[in-house]
């Protein structure tokens, strides 16, 4: 703790963080819209957004690939005409001026229909982070692992099995090499790990005094980390990733233990196949990239050393 910091909370042991305890139930979730959106990954997207019973934010999932989708999407909702559910994004295969019905007799292109899901998918469960991903913030590699996962994903689908990924140490031994044809990202609207922007943006001058991350939310009166990931698992098996659509199971980007518990769901709901790293890319390339910074420095090493993030030391990774 810094010096001149009057700082009373309880030192929390690092074995205790991130041991929150998994939903004991899933909350329900409903996908109210997804929408075609083409990206500069070089695939198009399906965003899907979702409502569900424990908060009012509008949680995502970005989807690569034509084998995934929403089973409370298709439902048929009550008094709808057939326009309003393509407005919402309830149509098979690919809309067109013109086009007047949503089923599978109405679409054009039916290749573009769901196709069977080969292997496990790569899955990443990112929260948000509006410094990082839209303010340019080097405190923290959130904007290269969200580009990353994106572009791991579309490598994954596109080339061929055994070598379908062009970043250097982006997947590791760890990750099986079967053919994938799908990826998922859930964007889960919990900035700054569940304590809000204006709290994150306070974490960031109590870290400025001298503190380092997962000190200053526990300066805060905040825990190390406020999140739960029951709605990101609600978010798989709606999109025919539970154990019993999805058997394979899932390939799990993360360093984070706590997600590798718990994004399994609190009854299995989702099989989590494999964990894939994250390697920070300045790790992976030796400091070629672009987000480099003594608060990125900090970050990390706060993950790894206090935090219990699976990482090996930048010196390993390298
Ligand atoms: N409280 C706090 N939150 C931060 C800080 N820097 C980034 N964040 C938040 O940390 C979250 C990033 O979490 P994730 O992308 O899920 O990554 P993770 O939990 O570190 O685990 P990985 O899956 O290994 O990447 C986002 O919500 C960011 O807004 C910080 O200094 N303080």
């Amino acid at each position: 703790m810094a010096p001149g910091l009057d700082y009373s909370p309880m030192v929390v042991p690092t074995k205790d963080i991130g041991q929150q305890a998994p939903n004991k139930r899933l909350p329900i979730v409903q996908c109210q819209v997804r929408a075609r959106v083409p990206t500069t990954t070089g695939s198009d997207a399906w965003m899907y957004l979702y409502s569900n019973d424990e908060d009012d934010k509008e949680h995502l999932a970005i989807v690569f690939g034509d084998s995934i989708w929403s089973r409370s999407l298709n439902s048929v909702w009550e008094g709808e005409d057939e326009t309003q559910r393509m407005v919402r994004g309830a149509y098979a295969g690919n809309l067109f001026p013109g086009r007047t019905s949503s089923g599978s007799e109405g679409c054009q292109k039916c290749d573009q229909l769901p196709v069977a899901l080969k292997g496990a998918p790569l899955v990443r469960v990112h929260s948000e982070c509006f410094t990082g991903e839209t303010a340019w913030s080097t405190r923290c590699d959130c904007g290269e692992q969200f580009d990353e996962a994106g572009r791991m994903m579309v490598a994954s689908m596109g080339a061929p099995a055994s070598s379908g990924r062009s970043s250097p140490g982006s997947l590791t031994e760890e990750t099986s090499v079967e053919e994938r044809c799908a990826g998922v990202i859930v964007y889960l609207r919990q900035e700054g790990r569940g304590i809000g922007l204006k709290e994150k943006l306070k974490t960031f001058n109590v870290q400025d005094l001298g503190c380092d991350t997962l000190e200053a939310n526990l300066y805060l009166n905040h825990p190390a980390d406020a999140r739960n990931f029951g709605v990101a698992t609600a978010i798989l098996v709606d999109l025919g990733l539970g154990s019993n659509d999805n058997p394979d199971g899932i390939c799990l980007l993360t360093n984070n233990p706590n997600k590798l518990r718990t994004v399994g769901g609190p009854a299995g709901e989702v099989k989590i196949k494999e964990r894939v790293p994250m390697v920070p890319l300045a790790w992976q390339t030796g400091g070629q990239t672009v987000i480099q910074s003594p608060e990125l420095e900090g970050y990390l090493e706060t993950k790894l050393a206090r935090m219990g993030h699976m990482l090996e030391s930048r010196s390993v990774a390298q």
